[in-house]
C-alpha cells in the first residue's frame, strides 16, 4: 500500500470559544503548537503564542473599568488613526463586534498550504447606516503557519456611490524583556512626524533607534521590513508589511504609562508599540474599490546579523 502524506485540514486547527466575558473568540494553532487567539471584539488578536507556548505579544494585566477589552495584542485602528477628525476615537472598528465569515471572496495571493485561518468580516449594521458617513466592508483574515510566523491581510471594499476617504493602522504591543535594552533597525535616515512636537518633521539619524523616553512618531514612506532586536529574550521579530507606507512607534514611557488607566505602572517596560500604517496620506478608495493591506510578524533568533535577516 503506498504511502500518503499527511493533508493538513486547516479547519480542524481552529477552534471557537466563549472568553471570560461572554465573548466569542478564535484559537488558531499549527501542528508544532504555536497558537494565535483573535477576539471578535474588535477583531483583536489578544495573543500569539510560539511553540514552547511564550507570549509574544503584550496584553496589559489592568483592564479600565469603562473598557471591554485589554489594552495590548494587535487592534485595527479604522477608519481613522490619531486625533485629526470627527469621528470616534481612534476609528470604530476596534469596538465593534466582527463577525465570522465562512466563505469569503477567494484571496488569490494567499498561499493556503500549512496554514490555520479565519476571516472576519466588519460591516454597518442597518441602524448604523442612517448615521455612520462610512459605508463599507471591511475583511480582515489572520493566519498562523506552520513557522509560527503570524499575519494578518485587510480588504476594505468601498460600497458606497462615493469616495470613502479612512487611515489604517496596526497597532501592534510586542512583548519586549526591558524596553531600555531593545533596538529597532530599519528605520535609519527615514523622516518622521513627531506626535509630541505636532507639525515638526524630523529625520531619524544613521543609528538604529534605542528607547530612553516617551516616543510617538510616524515615520514616512517606511521600508517593508523592519527588525526589534530583543537581546535578552534571544529573539527578534520581523515587521514585514504591504500596502502600508507609514510605520508608527510609540511607548508611553513612566509618568504616561501611570497616568492611563488601562496600564499598569510598570507595564511600559515591557511593550513596545510598532504598527504598519497608512496615516500621513489618508486613503481615497473610489466606489466599488478594495484596498488590501498585509502584515506579517516573524520571530528569529537574535544570533542573526542584519544581513542574514534579509533572507528572510
Ligand atoms: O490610546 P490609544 O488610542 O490606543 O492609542 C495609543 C497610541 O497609539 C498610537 O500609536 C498613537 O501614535 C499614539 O498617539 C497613541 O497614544
Amino acid at each position: 500500500m503506498g504511502q500518503y502524506a499527511p493533508v493538513w485540514d486547516h479547519k480542524a486547527s481552529v477552534e471557537v470559544t466563549k472568553n471570560s466575558n461572554g465573548m466569542n473568540q478564535v484559537t488558531l494553532r499549527n501542528p508544532q503548537g504555536a497558537s494565535v487567539l483573535i477576539s471578535l471584539h474588535g477583531g483583536q488578536v489578544t495573543s500569539w503564542r510560539n511553540e514552547r507556548g511564550e507570549e509574544l505579544l503584550f496584553t496589559s494585566k489592568k483592564i479600565s473599568k469603562s473598557s471591554k477589552s485589554a489594552r495590548g495584542g494587535i487592534s485595527i485602528s479604522f477608519p481613522q488613526n490619531g486625533n485629526g477628525g470627527s469621528v470616534e476615537q481612534p476609528g470604530f472598528a476596534r469596538n465593534k463586534i466582527w463577525t465570522i465569515e465562512d466563505d469569503p471572496p477567494s484571496l488569490i495571493s494567499f498561499d493556503t498550504q500549512g496554514k490555520s485561518f479565519i476571516d472576519l468580516l466588519l460591516k454597518p449594521s442597518e441602524d448604523e447606516l442612517k448615521f455612520c458617513p462610512h459605508v463599507f466592508e471591511f475583511r480582515l483574515r489572520v493566519s498562523l503557519a506552520s513557522n509560527g510566523s503570524l499575519s494578518l491581510i485587510s480588504r476594505v471594499r468601498n460600497v458606497t456611490g462615493k469616495p470613502l476617504k479612512f487611515s489604517f493602522a496596526y497597532q501592534t504591543y510586542f512583548s519586549v524583556s526591558n524596553i531600555s535594552e531593545v533596538r529597532l533597525e530599519g528605520l535609519e535616515t527615514l523622516d518622521y512626524r513627531d506626535n509630541l512636537c505636532p507639525k515638526e518633521l524630523f529625520t531619524e539619524q544613521g543609528d538604529a533607534i534605542t528607547f530612553e523616553t516617551e516616543i510617538d512618531r510616524v515615520y514616512h514612506c517606511s521600508p517593508n521590513c523592519i527588525a526589534i532586536l530583543d537581546h535578552e529574550k534571544k529573539r527578534t521579530y520581523l515587521i514585514k508589511k504591504e500596502g502600508l507606507p507609514d510605520t508608527v512607534l510609540w511607548n508611553p514611557w513612566i509618568k504616561k504609562c501611570k497616568a492611563m488607566a488601562d496600564l499598569g505602572n510598570d507595564e511600559y517596560k515591557h511593550m513596545l508599540c510598532v504598527d504598519g500604517a497608512a496615516i500621513e496620506k489618508p486613503i481615497a478608495l473610489k466606489p466599488g474599490n478594495e484596498w488590501t493591506a498585509r502584515v506579517e510578524y516573524v520571530v528569529v533568533p537574535s544570533t542573526l546579523s542584519t544581513d542574514d535577516l534579509s533572507s528572510y
